[in-house]
């Protein structure tokens, strides 16, 4: 018998990602026995390999995506807000230069990679602020506390960053991922779960024999 173990693999390019990341985050300290990993990722990739298409391709379903990410986050108190510039962003940037710096941070150490993915979804997905170019690395990596920031973005550069994008990315395709957040679950009986977005704690929960997640709203013991 192993310890459950949960990859949770996100890109801060998803709003849903970032209410995964949260909810997960305030599950962790409750759900002792179980092995939580943070995977960055490419959604680009994955969209791409997987033959999907971002959501805001389609208008219908970009409009309930807006809708529904607002309200998904105000149920969990996230302090999200729709970048007005976003569509144009996202056609002219990526997100993989913000992903492989988190990885050169998740080598430093994990704990200041969640403080930096959490700062760029605030940045983006709350304030408005790019997260795509040197400059915004910097402003990100200052907040964080980084005291050597140049280097850390002139290593996220070196190819091997690249590498474990891609093999981080290609981990969560051979499971069949086609979006983002993408969680795997592992049982203690080494059986594996898939499982797309941030709505599927519940279902987790119960196959882990945990705790439901609850907004701290609803809950005396803040979940
Ligand atoms: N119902 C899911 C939706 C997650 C979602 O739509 N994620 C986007 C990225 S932010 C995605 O990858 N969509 C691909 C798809 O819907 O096929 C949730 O609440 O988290």
């Amino acid at each position: 018998m192993t310890k459950p173990r949960i990859d949770f693999y996100f890109d801060v390019v998803s709003p849903y990602s970032w209410i995964g990341f949260e909810v997960l985050q305030k599950l962790e300290p409750k759900w002792k026995d179980v092995s939580i990993h943070y995977i960055p990722f490419s959604l680009r990739q994955v969209m791409v390999t997987s033959g999907n298409r971002p959501p805001a391709m389609l208008p219908a379903r970009s409009i309930m995506l807006m809708l529904d990410v607002q309200r998904t986050s105000k149920f969990w108190d996230i302090p999200l807000n729709v970048p007005p510039e976003f569509k144009k962003w996202i056609m002219k940037y990526s997100t993989v230069g913000a992903m492989k710096l988190l990885l050169v941070l998740e080598k430093q150490d994990p704990d200041l990679m969640l403080r930096a993915a959490r700062e760029m979804w605030m940045r983006l997905w709350s304030r408005s602020e790019k997260i795509f170019e040197d400059q915004d690395y910097m402003e990100v990596l200052k907040v964080v506390g980084v005291k050597n920031p140049e280097e850390i973005i002139k290593k996220s550069k070196e190819e091997k960053y690249e590498k474990i994008l891609e093999e981080n990315t290609n981990k969560a395709l051979d499971t069949n991922a086609y979006g983002a957040p993408w969680i795997n679950v592992t049982t203690s009986d080494g059986e594996e779960h898939s499982f797309f977005g941030s709505d599927r704690f519940n279902l987790i929960a119960d196959l882990l024999g945990q705790p439901q997640p609850l907004p701290d709203k609803y809950s005396n013991s803040k979940l």
